[in-house]
């Protein structure tokens, strides 16, 4: 090969390393993030390498708000500290001499909880337990069981006032079931009691107290009953597990025949810092509970409890006089709720007032006082049945905070356990 042919060839391949170099160069600097703003035209929207156009929406056009400098609160538009701050709007200034101090607040009493309290005071129902759940666990828990031993779970049931009717419903269905399955065990014998007489209790009744304010008014809830059953103590008691909810509470001492019946209401409010409106004694009932359920609607509490006096059922003027008393609230709020106040201790008696009241008025729900001091706790069963109304509430003690909620499952592992 010649000189120059060998000469071509090297200037040939520096050409073309050259060129590659180049090309490279070019390449790699293309590909280098760019942390300066490009220089461009204006744009219409975001564009996405895939070609998909995205504008920001049409942003909205904001008008100005005026502020004329004499409308301000502030010092030259500015805000003010001490005494220099500014003037509230719509205030006027006062001096510290005619400022009210607020009156000491009174002493609120703890409340317990009322979550729970049916298992707390399980204890209260000790009577009715050993005459009712001890005899019967141990009748149905011995095994198979004779004509006497049937007859025997009957009487016990009567004894313990579940009436006639459920007596027959329920020890049906325990020969029914005990049949099919068969009783080994206490245990066994237990639970199926247990479900036999929650069943009876009717569990889906709706229990909740209709005692929350609605369409801007107070809940309203009547208190009735005979003389001396628990009205007012449970009115009271009612109050507490309202203000343990956090609840405002007003009462209306709508009971004007017995003497002391508005102090005790009261006293019962002023432990929870619970407003009472009271009338004249031997005043018109009627016009006390109106004029405190004007009072819990103009003072904007959550609920209003009137208590009302004790009537005996059999006396015509006094339950029509109930009938009154809830025809004049109604002018102005609806009752939520009229509790029929029943003496668990009474028992047929019991029923027999709450037939007479129910005719009266709707009652809504029952409260069964003094379940702590009978061995009958049965009557739970009856009131229900013959009523078709739920027991709502339970009283079991004397105790500002002896008042349960009534729950079937609780108060029948009360009886058994
Ligand atoms: N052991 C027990 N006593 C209760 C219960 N509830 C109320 N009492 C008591 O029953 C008595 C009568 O209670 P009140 O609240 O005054 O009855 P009332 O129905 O308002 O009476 P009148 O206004 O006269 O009709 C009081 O001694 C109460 O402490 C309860 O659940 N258990």
């Amino acid at each position: 090969m010649s000189t120059s042919s060998l000469v071509l060839i090297l200037v040939v391949v520096a050409v073309v390393l050259i060129a590659a170099l180049v090309t490279g160069v070019v390449l790699t600097r293309r590909r280098r993030i760019s942390l300066s703003q490009k220089e461009e035209g204006p744009r219409t929207g975001y564009e996405a390498t895939s070609g998909i156009s995205l504008a920001p929406a049409k942003p909205e056009v904001v008008e100005p708000v005026e502020h004329p400098v004499a409308d301000r609160t502030e010092v030259d538009g500015q805000p003010g500290v001490g005494d220099d701050a500014s003037v509230p709007r719509d205030s006027v200034k006062r001096g510290f001499v005619e400022v009210d101090l607020p009156e000491q607040a009174s002493e609120v009493e703890e409340i317990e909880p009322t979550e729970g309290r049916l298992e707390r005071l399980r204890g209260k129902l000790s009577k009715s337990r050993n005459a009712f759940g001890t005899s019967l666990l141990g009748l149905l828990g011995a095994g198979d069981l004779d004509e006497d031993s049937w007859q025997d779970v009957e009487d016990t049931l009567l004894i313990a006032d579940l009436g006639a009717a459920t007596t027959t419903e329920i020890v049906d269905t325990l020969r029914t079931k005990i049949a099919g399955s068969g009783v080994r065990t206490e245990a066994e014998a237990q639970a199926l009691l247990r479900s036999v007489l929650v069943d009876a209790l009717d569990p889906s009744m709706d229990r909740s107290l209709k005692a929350l304010p609605h369409s801007g008014k107070p809940a309203v809830l009547l208190v009735v009953g005979v003389n001396g059953v628990g009205k007012t103590t449970t009115t009271g008691k009612l109050a507490r597990v309202l203000v343990a909810d956090g609840r405002t509470v007003l009462l209306g001492a709508a009971d004007t025949f017995r003497a002391a019946a508005a102090d005790q209401l009261e006293t019962w409010g002023k432990r929870v810092g619970a407003e009472t409106v009271r009338g004249p004694e031997g005043g018109d009932p009627a016009s006390v509970a109106f004029d405190a359920v004007k009072r819990g609607m103009d003072s904007g509490v959550d609920t209003v409890l009137i208590d009302t006096a004790g009537r005996l059922h059999t006396k015509v003027g006094l339950m029509d006089e109930l009938g009154k008393v809830k025809r004049v609230v109604e002018k102005q709020a609806v009752v939520d709720e009229v509790l029929l106040v029943l003496d668990a201790t009474t028992g047929q008696n019991g029923l027999t007032q709450a037939r007479v009241f129910a005719e009266q008025v709707d009652i809504t729900g029952i409260v069964l006082t003094k379940l702590d001091g009978t061995a009958k706790g049965g009557i739970v069963f009856q009131v229900q049945r013959e009523l078709g109304v739920p027991v709502k509430l339970v009283g079991l003690g004397e105790g500002p905070d002896h008042l349960a909620p009534f729950e079937p499952g609780a108060f029948v592992d009360a009886l058994l356990g």
